[in-house]
Protein backbone atom coordinates (compact mmCIF):
# COMPACT_ATOMS: atom_id res chain seq x y z
CA UNK A 1 0.00 0.00 0.00
CA UNK A 2 1.34 3.58 -0.90
CA UNK A 3 2.23 5.72 1.58
CA UNK A 4 0.16 9.35 2.10
CA UNK A 5 1.73 12.51 1.29
CA UNK A 6 3.59 14.62 3.74
CA UNK A 7 3.63 18.30 3.42
CA UNK A 8 6.75 19.80 4.22
CA UNK A 9 6.68 23.48 3.30
CA UNK A 10 7.07 26.57 5.70
CA UNK A 11 3.60 27.77 6.09
CA UNK A 12 2.91 30.99 4.84
CA UNK A 13 1.63 33.90 8.29
CA UNK A 14 2.00 37.15 8.71
CA UNK A 15 4.72 36.06 11.22
CA UNK A 16 6.76 34.17 9.24
CA UNK A 17 10.17 35.14 9.36
CA UNK A 18 11.77 37.51 6.71
CA UNK A 19 15.69 37.49 5.64
CA UNK A 20 16.75 41.25 7.30
CA UNK A 21 15.88 43.73 5.39
CA UNK A 22 13.64 42.11 2.72
CA UNK A 23 10.39 42.38 2.28
CA UNK A 24 7.92 40.83 4.87
CA UNK A 25 5.13 38.58 3.78
CA UNK A 26 1.63 39.69 3.97
CA UNK A 27 -1.78 38.20 3.33
CA UNK A 28 -5.02 40.07 3.90
CA UNK A 29 -8.92 39.94 2.42
CA UNK A 30 -8.93 42.70 -0.74
CA UNK A 31 -12.03 42.55 -0.85
CA UNK A 32 -14.97 40.90 1.52
CA UNK A 33 -17.79 38.83 0.40
CA UNK A 34 -20.07 41.11 2.11
CA UNK A 35 -19.20 43.59 -0.06
CA UNK A 36 -18.67 42.03 -2.99
CA UNK A 37 -21.76 40.31 -2.81
CA UNK A 38 -20.24 36.84 -4.00
CA UNK A 39 -16.50 36.11 -3.41
CA UNK A 40 -13.73 36.92 -0.62
CA UNK A 41 -10.63 37.84 -3.00
CA UNK A 42 -7.30 37.75 -1.10
CA UNK A 43 -4.06 39.36 -1.52
CA UNK A 44 -0.27 38.66 -1.01
CA UNK A 45 2.76 40.64 -0.57
CA UNK A 46 6.52 38.19 -0.19
CA UNK A 47 9.79 38.42 -0.85
CA UNK A 48 10.65 35.42 -3.59
CA UNK A 49 12.85 34.23 -0.60
CA UNK A 50 10.64 33.79 2.09
CA UNK A 51 9.41 30.77 3.85
CA UNK A 52 10.42 27.45 1.47
CA UNK A 53 11.22 28.59 -2.01
CA UNK A 54 13.21 27.67 -4.99
CA UNK A 55 16.62 29.68 -5.97
CA UNK A 56 16.85 30.37 -9.71
CA UNK A 57 20.51 31.03 -10.63
CA UNK A 58 19.63 34.56 -12.28
CA UNK A 59 19.34 35.03 -7.74
CA UNK A 60 23.08 35.33 -7.50
CA UNK A 61 24.56 35.72 -11.52
CA UNK A 62 22.75 37.71 -13.85
CA UNK A 63 23.49 35.93 -17.01
CA UNK A 64 22.05 32.53 -15.44
CA UNK A 65 18.33 31.36 -16.26
CA UNK A 66 15.34 32.92 -14.13
CA UNK A 67 12.92 30.76 -11.98
CA UNK A 68 10.09 30.25 -15.15
CA UNK A 69 13.05 28.78 -17.24
CA UNK A 70 13.77 25.90 -14.88
CA UNK A 71 13.28 21.97 -15.88
CA UNK A 72 10.23 21.15 -13.74
CA UNK A 73 12.06 17.51 -14.19
CA UNK A 74 14.37 18.73 -11.55
CA UNK A 75 11.79 19.62 -9.07
CA UNK A 76 9.54 16.33 -9.37
CA UNK A 77 10.94 12.86 -8.72
CA UNK A 78 13.38 10.40 -6.09
CA UNK A 79 14.74 11.96 -3.21
CA UNK A 80 17.31 11.05 -0.10
CA UNK A 81 16.34 12.61 3.12
CA UNK A 82 19.89 12.80 4.62
CA UNK A 83 20.06 13.53 8.89
CA UNK A 84 22.90 16.27 9.13
CA UNK A 85 21.74 17.64 11.95
CA UNK A 86 25.00 16.98 14.28
CA UNK A 87 27.01 19.10 12.27
CA UNK A 88 27.98 22.74 12.42
CA UNK A 89 29.98 22.18 8.85
CA UNK A 90 29.31 19.90 6.29
CA UNK A 91 32.01 18.74 3.87
CA UNK A 92 32.81 15.81 1.97
CA UNK A 93 34.09 13.83 4.83
CA UNK A 94 30.41 13.72 6.39
CA UNK A 95 28.73 12.49 2.81
CA UNK A 96 31.46 9.83 1.82
CA UNK A 97 29.82 6.94 3.65
CA UNK A 98 25.72 7.85 2.29
CA UNK A 99 24.75 5.34 0.41
CA UNK A 100 22.83 7.57 -2.94
CA UNK A 101 21.13 5.13 -3.86
CA UNK A 102 20.97 6.66 -7.61
CA UNK A 103 18.70 9.10 -6.24
CA UNK A 104 18.84 12.79 -7.74
CA UNK A 105 17.41 14.89 -5.35
CA UNK A 106 18.72 15.27 -1.74
CA UNK A 107 17.24 16.64 1.24
CA UNK A 108 20.02 17.73 4.08
CA UNK A 109 18.05 18.00 7.61
CA UNK A 110 20.09 20.07 9.13
CA UNK A 111 18.23 21.52 12.00
CA UNK A 112 16.36 19.78 15.12
CA UNK A 113 14.01 22.20 14.99
CA UNK A 114 12.91 24.84 12.40
CA UNK A 115 11.72 27.97 14.20
CA UNK A 116 9.34 29.60 11.19
CA UNK A 117 8.70 32.94 12.72
CA UNK A 118 11.72 33.52 13.93
CA UNK A 119 14.83 33.88 11.33
CA UNK A 120 18.02 32.19 12.90
CA UNK A 121 21.44 33.79 14.33
CA UNK A 122 23.33 30.84 12.78
CA UNK A 123 23.43 28.38 10.13
CA UNK A 124 25.18 25.17 9.61
CA UNK A 125 28.22 25.59 6.90
CA UNK A 126 27.72 23.96 3.95
CA UNK A 127 31.25 24.05 2.63
CA UNK A 128 31.25 24.76 -1.71
CA UNK A 129 33.76 21.46 -2.45
CA UNK A 130 30.33 19.42 -1.38
CA UNK A 131 28.77 20.50 -4.93
CA UNK A 132 30.91 18.56 -6.95
CA UNK A 133 31.18 15.56 -4.83
CA UNK A 134 27.48 15.65 -5.34
CA UNK A 135 27.44 16.29 -9.01
CA UNK A 136 29.72 13.09 -9.24
CA UNK A 137 26.74 11.10 -7.29
CA UNK A 138 24.28 12.31 -9.97
CA UNK A 139 22.60 14.86 -7.70
CA UNK A 140 20.62 17.77 -9.58
CA UNK A 141 18.75 19.21 -6.84
CA UNK A 142 20.08 19.94 -3.13
CA UNK A 143 16.99 21.12 -0.55
CA UNK A 144 17.83 22.29 2.95
CA UNK A 145 15.74 23.25 5.99
CA UNK A 146 17.63 26.72 6.92
CA UNK A 147 17.26 29.97 4.72
CA UNK A 148 20.54 29.64 2.43
CA UNK A 149 23.04 27.39 1.88
CA UNK A 150 25.97 29.88 2.57
CA UNK A 151 26.65 31.83 5.44
CA UNK A 152 24.29 34.62 6.62
CA UNK A 153 26.51 36.91 6.35
CA UNK A 154 28.20 35.74 3.04
CA UNK A 155 28.06 38.18 0.19
CA UNK A 156 29.95 35.73 -2.29
CA UNK A 157 27.69 33.11 -1.84
CA UNK A 158 30.69 30.54 -2.93
CA UNK A 159 27.91 27.28 -2.14
CA UNK A 160 25.77 28.96 -4.44
CA UNK A 161 28.09 29.46 -7.00
CA UNK A 162 29.23 26.05 -6.73
CA UNK A 163 26.32 24.40 -6.47
CA UNK A 164 24.92 25.81 -10.12
CA UNK A 165 28.55 25.77 -11.65
CA UNK A 166 27.89 21.67 -10.99
CA UNK A 167 24.56 21.29 -12.26
CA UNK A 168 22.56 21.58 -8.84
CA UNK A 169 19.81 23.59 -8.12
CA UNK A 170 18.77 24.82 -4.46
CA UNK A 171 15.55 24.73 -2.39
CA UNK A 172 15.82 26.54 0.38
CA UNK A 173 13.59 26.83 4.32
CA UNK A 174 12.03 23.03 3.85
CA UNK A 175 10.53 21.53 7.30
CA UNK A 176 12.45 18.27 7.79
CA UNK A 177 12.05 18.21 11.64
CA UNK A 178 9.39 15.29 11.54
CA UNK A 179 10.81 13.53 8.67
CA UNK A 180 12.59 10.01 9.56
CA UNK A 181 15.83 9.72 6.79
CA UNK A 182 15.19 7.61 4.00
CA UNK A 183 14.16 7.16 0.25
CA UNK A 184 11.00 9.50 -0.88
CA UNK A 185 8.94 10.64 -3.70
CA UNK A 186 9.46 14.31 -3.99
CA UNK A 187 7.17 17.34 -5.42
CA UNK A 188 8.79 20.57 -5.01
CA UNK A 189 7.22 22.98 -7.84
CA UNK A 190 8.32 26.87 -7.82
CA UNK A 191 5.74 29.05 -9.10
CA UNK A 192 5.77 30.35 -13.04
CA UNK A 193 6.60 33.99 -12.43
CA UNK A 194 8.44 35.09 -15.64
CA UNK A 195 11.91 36.78 -14.52
CA UNK A 196 11.86 35.81 -11.09
CA UNK A 197 15.06 35.17 -8.83
CA UNK A 198 13.26 32.47 -7.05
CA UNK A 199 9.80 31.05 -6.69
CA UNK A 200 7.82 29.73 -3.53
CA UNK A 201 7.53 26.47 -3.92
CA UNK A 202 4.98 23.72 -2.43
CA UNK A 203 6.79 21.01 -1.11
CA UNK A 204 5.74 17.17 -0.30
CA UNK A 205 7.30 14.08 -0.04
CA UNK A 206 5.74 10.40 0.30
CA UNK A 207 7.61 7.34 1.64
CA UNK A 208 9.04 4.79 -0.76
CA UNK A 209 8.78 1.08 0.77
CA UNK A 210 12.55 -0.42 0.70
N1 LIG B 1 16.51 37.58 0.86
C1 LIG B 1 17.71 38.20 0.81
C2 LIG B 1 17.78 39.55 0.94
C3 LIG B 1 18.98 40.21 0.86
C4 LIG B 1 20.11 39.47 0.66
C5 LIG B 1 20.09 38.13 0.56
C6 LIG B 1 18.88 37.47 0.61
C7 LIG B 1 18.79 36.03 0.46
O1 LIG B 1 17.78 35.42 0.62
C8 LIG B 1 20.02 35.38 0.07
C9 LIG B 1 20.16 34.01 0.52
N2 LIG B 1 21.57 33.75 0.46
C10 LIG B 1 19.53 32.94 -0.30
O2 LIG B 1 20.13 31.93 -0.36
O3 LIG B 1 18.47 33.02 -0.92
ZN1 LIG C 1 16.79 31.84 -1.55
ZN1 LIG D 1 19.86 30.73 -1.70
Amino acid sequence: MKQHWIDITQPFRNTIATWPGDTAFHFELAYLKEDTGSVNIGRFTTSTHTGTHADAPYHFDVNAPTIEQMDVNIYIGEALVINLTEYKEIRVEHLKSIDFREVKRVLFKLKKEVEIDRFPESVPILHPEIASFLKEKGIVLLGVDIPSVDPLDSKVLDTHHALYRNGIQIIENLMLQHVTPGLYDFIGLPLHIEGADGAPVRAVIRKIED
